[in-house]
């Protein structure tokens, strides 16, 4: 047997991640096969102490079958509707698969704003810390059925990451139906498989272009932000085929392994930096400027001189320069309703005009990003 990669051997706490084309047959209807193989080998590690949270895709296209439809739906009223239909098919085949081992399975449906507002993200932390104490294996996908366009991953690679870092994993396992990175779609001539991607450098002239399978949905393009996500919040990352899953979960030789490039816990953030829609603004005074930039403060209404954009509290804003240039995004605290009347003013004089409610950051440190 091939060395161990010791990272992904020693985790203690790992998410996997199942791509759609990994879990249907040739008929397009979800593989109860493929269900039973994955839960045999979760089931497996289990059983040697480590603890598992298995992110799920397939609700879509589990629900073509019985719904009649010709193939995956393109409108989202009716991918909606096909997961609605789809994820109670699939979550009964993983409790079916996952009971046969002794082990009870709990269903877990999480939106973007789930995973990425402060006020939120925290609930969602405990359920899934919560169910692993409790020994339940935690299925995790999007909630498809209420996720509109706008606020939806779309696809579970970015998911999966999030909630290996608001989970505090130590590895994130993705799998799907090619069993690794290649320099260019797998079945381009001379295509080798990337053993190790040590750097983000290390992907820069990869041809990720070639779109994913007839069911899946981001192809590698997701995967390899996922990947640069996770490993930047100090989560490693294994790419590997579902075929491979025991190994690539061991810690055998196959696959791509992601190595960590940074800290624990910053995914958010760098979801906020760089990917997350942006709903509005503040436009800060040059003092509020320098206190953001250079002292990484908290943004107070007494800096801000305009709000921009109709947004509810939570949602993500770009802070900006009177002349326009953006220096920071953040998760507004308040609606831009109430940053309005909230502008310029000092936390006593908010005490004071609007009430306690009000006598808070606009943006708290903890929700702030200098770009
Ligand atoms: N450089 C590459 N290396 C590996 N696979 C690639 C590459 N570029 C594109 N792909 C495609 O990405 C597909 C996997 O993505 P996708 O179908 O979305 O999977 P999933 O349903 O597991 O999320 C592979 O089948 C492959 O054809
Ligand atoms: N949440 C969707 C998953 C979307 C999707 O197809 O993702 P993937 O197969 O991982 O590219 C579903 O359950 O159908």
């Amino acid at each position: 047997m091939s060395e161990l990669r010791a990272v992904i051997a020693q985790a203690r706490r790992i998410v996997v991640k199942i791509g759609s084309s990994s879990l249907t047959g040739d008929d397009g209807r979800l593989s109860e096969d493929a269900v039973g193989r994955l839960a045999d080998a979760l089931a497996a590690e289990r059983s040697r102490g480590r603890q598992v949270i298995l992110v799920t895709s397939g609700a879509i296209a589990a629900g073509i079958g019985p719904m009649g439809l010709p193939a995956r739906p393109r409108d989202l009223e009716l991918q909606q509707a096909a997961a609605s239909v789809g994820q109670g098919i699939l979550i009964a085949a993983y409790s079916a698969a996952f009971a046969r081992h002794g082990l009870t399975v709990g269903q877990v449906l999480l939106t973007t704003e789930d995973m990425v507002r402060r006020t939120h993200y925290g609930n969602a932390q405990r359920a899934l810390n919560r169910l692993l104490e409790l020994g339940i294996v935690p299925i995790v996908n999007e909630n498809d059925t209420v996720a509109t366009d706008e606020i939806r991953f779309g696809d579970n690679d970015r998911l999966a990451a999030l909630v290996a870092t608001v989970a505090h994993a130590d590895a994130l396992v993705l799998l799907t139906d090619v069993d690794g990175l290649y320099t260019a779609a797998p079945d381009t001539p001379g295509a080798e498989r990337i053993d190790d991607v040590k750097a983000p450098e290390d992907v820069a002239g990869i041809d990720i272009s070639r779109r994913g399978s007839a069911l899946g949905t981001g192809g590698m393009i997701t995967k390899l932000e996922a990947a640069s996500l996770a490993t930047a919040s100090g989560v490693a990352v294994v790419l590997a085929s579902a075929d491979d899953v025991a190994d690539a979960i061991a810690g055998r030789h196959v696959g791509t392994l992601f190595h960590i490039t940074g800290k624990r816990d910053t995914t958010r953030l760098q979801w906020l930096a760089h990917a997350a829609k942006i709903r509005g603004g503040f436009v800060l005074d040059d003092g509020a400027v320098r206190a953001v930039k250079g002292r990484k403060a908290s943004l107070l209404a007494a800096g801000v001189v305009e709000v921009q954009g109709a947004f509810e509290a939570g949602e993500p804003v770009e802070l900006l320069t009177r002349a326009g240039a953006a220096v920071a995004r953040g998760f507004a605290g308040f609606s831009a309703e109430d940053a309005a009347r909230m502008k310029g003013l000092s936390t006593d004089a908010l005490r004071e005009k609007l009430g306690e409610h009000f006598a808070h950051a606009l943006i708290h440190i903890d929700d702030l990003v200098v770009l």
